[in-house]
């Protein structure tokens, strides 16, 4: 564990990347040439406007910009970056003539300034000195993260031992810059999978553009993705940017894209593949940089086989799969998810309830759910809403629920402060025992079903209930 821990946050090894916007094409190439040395990934652009382009469609750790420059000038390189890519540190070149501007730049959140003409040991100690700042905040950052990952992974809750595996997934596949197919039914959570991706990602200050495909006509659809110029059909009175180009820089997430019409499916091939893009109506091809993450809940291997759904597209998307399991096949999710509904829903509508009861509690663990979790959701929503005594009971859940519900017992089983967040902060030994003690309540005592929860082995099961003193 020590070792996992110490692994991800160790960032020593991580390549700082620099872009430097400096018109002098050789100045900008000897400055490359001299961070390359030390360990650096550099671009240049050698204009402002090629500065603001790169700003827009790429991360990068350091911006090293020339202050005066025709057309666009330094202090613009300077807002654009902390506008797109808020964690870069800025370094501003200036020649003696214009130190107030590099006063202003430093006003406006520039790490540092240097004089021209450069000292070369001066400009590698400021990117060595804001490097190892970027690498501490993402080591805080990291270390963050692990705290929110005991219980799940960016909102994805769960402890089952099919949601540990697609939270595992995530963690590695967040980084990457892999295209990912979510598969899973309507409410497993697709969505909210990719958001989480995305938010993991060092495109995290990018755009994260959703799209529907099944919610949208055919006609739209293209001009959905690919944007047109005005003119370009009937209807087309302006010039539209599409979702592909929005996502610039971001990510794509496609939901439905078993939905999509077989000629479409060639173009967004296209896309993948070039790198560019065409609107509608256009003739020309436009560069664009993004992660595609799309979901389905049909079956498209099914669907690839009976020629509906391109083979190529297919194998493009399907890099790496994430499989999300409907709510029924992982009942032991449920309490955590209903607490963490409540907590949500309280602090929304500025609700107080002292939690579920026993007899309704069953009953949301025995029904089968087939809206899933968004169903799970906008029922404890209702039910507090129709609550009025604190208490969320039988008589709060609809009657296709409530009629599973045995007994009418009104004990409290699950309160809005307990479950997940309760814990934060607390040692992981008890964390643990907590967690053993809900399952063995879950399963009603069952040691085989509650290791099988927790995804360990019955002996070491056995050995934990003795050493934490758990009630069997
Ligand atoms: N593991 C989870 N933990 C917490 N909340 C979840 C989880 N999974 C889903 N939700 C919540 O359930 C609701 C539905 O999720 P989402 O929209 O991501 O599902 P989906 O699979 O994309 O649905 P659809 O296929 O119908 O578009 C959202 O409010 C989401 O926040």
């Amino acid at each position: 564990m020590t070792d996992h821990l110490d692994n991800d946050t160790d960032l020593t090894n991580v390549v700082i990347s620099v872009l430097i916007v400096d018109d002098d094409e050789a100045h900008a190439q000897a400055v490359a040439e001299s961070l390359v040395r030390i360990g650096c990934e550099c671009t240049t652009a050698n204009s402002g406007p090629k500065g603001i382009e790169c700003i827009e469609s790429e991360n990068y750790d350091i911006v090293i910009t020339d202050l005066k420059m025709d057309d666009v000038d330094g202090l613009t390189i300077l807002r654009k970056t902390k506008e797109e890519l808020p964690e870069a540190e800025v370094i501003v070149l200036t020649g003696y003539s214009s130190i107030h501007s590099a006063v202003t730049a430093m006003q406006g959140g520039a790490y540092t300034y240097l004089t021209k003409p450069l000292d070369i040991q001066e400009l590698r100690n400021a990117v060595e000195k804001a490097s190892t700042r970027i690498r501490l905040i993402r080591r805080n950052a990291a270390l963050n993260r692990r705290l929110d990952e005991r219980f799940g992974f960016e909102g994805v809750i769960g402890t089952s031992p099919s949601m540990n595996k697609v939270i595992e997934q995530l963690k590695n596949l967040a980084p990457t810059e892999t295209t990912v197919l979510i598969l899973g039914e309507s409410g497993t959570g697709k969505e909210l999978v990719a958001r989480a991706l995305h938010q993991n990602s060092p495109r995290k200050n990018k755009p994260f553009v959703p799209l529907n495909i099944s919610a949208l006509p055919e006609s739209i659809l293209e001009s959905e993705l690919f944007g047109h110029e005005q003119g370009a059909f009937t209807g087309a009175a302006t010039r539209r940017i599409g979702k592909i180009e929005h996502a610039n820089g971001g990510t794509l997430f496609l939901d439905e894209v078993g939905e999509m019409p077989m000629e479409t499916q060639i173009k967004l091939l296209r896309v993948l593949e070039d790198r560019k893009i065409t609107r509608l109506g256009s003739n020309e091809e436009r560069s664009v940089n993004i992660r595609l993450v799309a979901a389905t809940n049909a079956h498209l291997k099914e669907m690839m086989e009976e020629g509906s759904f391109r083979r190529d597209l297919y194998y493009r998307l399907s890099v790496v799969t994430i499989s999300l399991p409907p709510l029924r096949e992982r009942r032991g999710d449920i309490p955590l998810l209903i607490e963490h509904f409540l907590k949500e829903f309280c602090q929304r509508h500025q609700k107080e309830v002292q939690g579920v009861s026993r007899a309704a509690r069953h009953a949301l663990m025995s029904f089968d759910w087939p809206g899933n979790i968004r169903q799970l959701r906008n029922t404890i929503e209702g039910m507090l809403a129709l609550d009025t005594d604190g208490l969320l009971d039988v008589d709060d859940l609809p009657d296709e629920i409530s009629s599973l519900a045995d007994g009418d017992g009104d004990e409290i089983t699950l309160g809005v402060s307990s479950g997940a967040d309760m814990m934060i902060g607390k040692p992981l030994r008890d964390v643990e025992a907590y967690y053993i003690a809900r399952s063995l309540e879950l399963t009603e005592g069952k040691r085989e079903e509650a290791a099988k929860l927790l995804g360990i082995g019955e002996r070491t099961l056995y050995r934990k209930i003795k050493e934490y003193g758990l009630k069997q």
